[in-house]
């Protein structure tokens, strides 16, 4: 089977990580992918459905290789007074925040061999950074443990559709089994019923069973399945 499809350069990530990448964007009206069109970049990712089967065998015949699988989920907001008490993270909250994002987020699809090994701690420390000054995402809350402890975090973007993402959502270390995600799951669905956003979407990869579990108790549905896939070059 042939691969149709454009590659964008991904601008951001070649600075950030120093390689290289582009995407490619599907098309049955875009050009045949072949290895000559892709050999100008060191990495070439590529985002499919699970159903299409026949786009990862063409891929894997271009040299792809399997990296992860994504869940994305949606919940609706329900206009009932969500019971919950976070706080808008500050530049005090920074250096903690950036240490804690930097170590949860190990199982990303910005993994080794095709990455570095601090490369993926190094992108969520940013991220987290940025939801902080309202630059990538739009603010980041923080939750305090009875003791007034940071117990974890969300960081949440207001998608202007009348939905929100969270971008990144972690316990801090030692907060396991105490229902800190249900709680942080509350504050982000408070943080949409502020706004009159009636849908809250959320991605994990599909080996993270205790974020799923969240979600899904938390009463999201499952609405796409992907694959990533990414052909490296020397
Ligand atoms: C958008 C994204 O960022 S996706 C990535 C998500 N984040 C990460 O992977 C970062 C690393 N992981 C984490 O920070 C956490 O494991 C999370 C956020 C994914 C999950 O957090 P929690 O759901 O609070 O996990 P926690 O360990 O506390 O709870 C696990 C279980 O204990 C239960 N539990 C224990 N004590 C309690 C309590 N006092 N109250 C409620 N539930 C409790 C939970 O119900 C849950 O039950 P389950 O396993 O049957 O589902
Ligand atoms: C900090 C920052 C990032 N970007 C760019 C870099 C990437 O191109 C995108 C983010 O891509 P995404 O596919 O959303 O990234 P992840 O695969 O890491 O995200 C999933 O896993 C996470 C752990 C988390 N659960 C997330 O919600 C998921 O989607 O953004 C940028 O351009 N500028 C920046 O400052």
């Amino acid at each position: 089977m042939c691969v149709h499809a454009n590659i964008e350069p991904l601008l951001w990530e070649s600075e950030f990580f120093q390689i290289k990448s582009a995407k490619l964007n599907f098309s049955p009206r875009a050009p045949l992918v072949n290895s000559s069109k892709m050999s100008g970049y060191r990495l070439i990712q590529a985002k499919i459905p699970t159903d299409r089967v026949d786009l990862s065998d063409a891929l894997y015949s271009l040299g792809f290789q399997w990296v992860t699988g994504e869940v994305d989920l949606v919940l609706t907001i329900n206009m009932e007074n969500q019971l919950t008490t976070s706080r808008l993270a500050t530049v005090d909250d920074i250096p903690r925040l950036r240490q804690v994002a930097a170590e949860a987020f190990a199982a990303s699809r910005f993994r080794a061999p095709w990455y570095h090994p601090q490369d993926s701690g190094r992108l969520y420390a940013l991220w987290v950074e940025k939801a902080v000054q309202g630059t990538f995402d739009d603010q980041c809350l923080l939750l305090d443990d009875a003791q007034g402890q940071p117990a974890g975090f969300v960081t949440l973007r207001d998608l202007k559709n009348g939905a929100a993402r969270i971008g990144l959502l972690a316990l801090f270390p030692k907060m396991a089994g105490k229902g800190i995600g249900m709680q942080l799951m509350l504050a982000a669905k408070k943080w949409c019923q502020q706004r009159s956003l009636r849908r809250l979407h959320v991605a994990t990869q599909i080996n993270n069973i205790a974020a799923l579990r969240l979600y899904i108790r938390s009463g999201a549905l499952i609405e796409n399945t992907a694959y990533w896939l990414y052909k490296g070059q020397k």
